[in-house]
């Protein structure tokens, strides 16, 4: 299969190299200057829990690209701007395995292919130009994105993954909701309250960190069903509560991101759980605050217009 792994940094960095491994797929990865020249000159290496070198394709320029697939791994708010480069190639599908929500309407607004969604829970951090540390094993969710994607387009990107060595599970439109979802309740528990407070993920398994975790999923699963999502709050309680057990010396990537002085992902985490839950009169006092002091933090930083 050809792919193309458009934003080829941490997480995009690890699933180009190890679906580049497959002698049936063709690997272009998609990234900026020094890392793009290093892995031209001398290949991608990853080091962590499996250690190899790969040479994939790799180049700066997004345009007039053609592909079976492009995976879409870039920040959140470059969505847009990856779309607008990748609407002028040819590509059969694509499958967004980005942290946030909405990234798959914004894709779906400006390509004609299948959409489908994703979610991941491998871990990556990208080192050095030409390397990435793979930290972390998990899964790979994909599913159709309504109304553009259909099941036979993530059965078959399920298979190329699949066939990498990568854990994946195919769900159907209803599933990629909820495992959506269920993702966002974690990240709107977990990375801005690590963030603010500089603590490990760990951190938030014992009070007094539960007592604001268990809230913030509340809120999202109150959200979450409001826009038709079957999601309880003790599933979405839970789940943060495991992921936070599975990555309890990690720090999360909005932590990350405040050490570094970087813009975060709020936006479409915490961000999108008050702008949906406004549409359905639902309050949700716990996640607006966290969105308001991370927002307030980044406008202070200049790393957001004022007002956006
Ligand atoms: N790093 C991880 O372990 C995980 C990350 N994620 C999510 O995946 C997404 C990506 O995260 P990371 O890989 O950590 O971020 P990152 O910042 O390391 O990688 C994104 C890369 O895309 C590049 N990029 C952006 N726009 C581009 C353009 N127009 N042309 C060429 N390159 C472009 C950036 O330069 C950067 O290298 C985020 O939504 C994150 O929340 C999800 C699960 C795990
Ligand atoms: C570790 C985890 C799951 C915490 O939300 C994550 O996805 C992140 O750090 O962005």
């Amino acid at each position: 299969m050809e792919i193309v792994v458009f934003g080829a940094g941490s997480i995009g960095s690890l699933l180009g190299a190890l679906l580049a491994r497959v002698p049936d797929h063709d690997v272009t990865l998609v990234g900026r200057g020094p890392h793009v020249s290093a892995i031209r000159r001398r290949g991608l290496r990853v080091e962590g829990i499996e250690s190899f070198t790969v040479e994939p394709q790799a180049t700066t320029d997004g345009t007039d690209l053609a592909a079976d697939l492009v995976l879409v791994t870039v920040k959140a708010y470059d969505t847009e701007a990856a779309a607008r480069e990748l609407r002028t190639g040819e590509f059969d599908a694509v499958c967004s395995l980005q942290n946030g929500m909405g990234n798959e309407e914004t894709l779906a607004g400006y390509l004609d292919c299948p959409v489908l969604g994703g979610t991941t829970s491998y871990g990556a951090v990208r080192t050095d130009s030409g390397e990435v540390v793979w930290n972390g094993a998990g899964e790979i969710a994909v599913g159709p994105w309504a109304p553009r994607g259909d099941d036979e387009t993530a059965a078959t990107v399920g298979a190329a993954m699949t066939a990498a060595g990568l854990e994946v599970d195919v769900v159907d439109g209803a599933g990629i909701r909820r495992r959506l979802w269920e993702k966002l309740a974690v990240n709107a528990a977990i990375n801005p309250t690590t963030a603010l407070a500089r603590v490990e993920n760990g951190a938030l398994g014992d009070e007094p960190g539960t007592d604001l975790v268990e809230p913030i999923a509340r809120e999202v699963g109150a959200t979450a069903r409001a826009e038709g999502v079957t999601l309880s709050d003790e599933a979405l309680v839970d789940a943060v509560g495991e992921v936070v057990t599975a990555t309890a010396e990690n720090e999360s990537s909005m932590y990350a991101d405040v050490q570094a002085a970087r813009r975060t992902e709020i936006d479409v985490i915490n961000g999108y759980v008050v702008e949906r839950a406004r549409e359905h009169g639902i309050d949700v006092p716990t996640n607006r605050t966290l969105w308001t002091l991370l927002r307030a933090w980044e406008a202070e930083r200049g790393l957001r217009a004022i007002d956006a």
